[in-house]
């Protein structure tokens, strides 16, 4: 399976079981409206840190920040019920649209 799938599947579980000991369950398990800027502080800081990775052009930290973003980036779209599936279709139409 995508590597990429595979992780939004998981914490997509995560949120639904939320198991003890999982940074998913520590970032969603609150009222909705608190998990979601909870969520988007930490997308606000990952992207800070990926922008000072990119600055500093060292290419594993860049990585490893891009990385950390996605994840955030993940857990705010599978919170907020949105499928992987529709994400990829969103590229997909995009994709279609180059070269128009
Ligand atoms: N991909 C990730 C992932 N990327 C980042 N993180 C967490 O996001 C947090 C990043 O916050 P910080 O940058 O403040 O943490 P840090 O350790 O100080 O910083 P860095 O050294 O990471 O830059 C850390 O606690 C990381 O563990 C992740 N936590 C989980 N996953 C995936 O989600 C799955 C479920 O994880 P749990 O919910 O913990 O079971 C895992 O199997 C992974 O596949």
């Amino acid at each position: 399976m995508d590597v990429l799938k595979e992780v939004f599947e998981i914490i997509k579980d995560r949120i639904k079981n939320k198991p003890e000991g999982s940074y998913t369950t520590y970032l969603t398990t609150d009222d909705s409206k608190r998990a979601i800027n909870k969520i988007c502080e930490k997308i606000g800081e990952e992207a800070t840190e990926a922008i000072l990775a990119a600055k500093d052009g060292i290419k594993r930290d860049i990585i490893h920040e891009c990385a950390d973003l996605i994840y955030h980036l993940f857990v705010l779209l599978a919170y907020s019920g949105v499928e992987y599936e529709e994400l990829l279709e969103e590229f997909e139409k995009r994709r279609k649209n180059v070269g128009r």
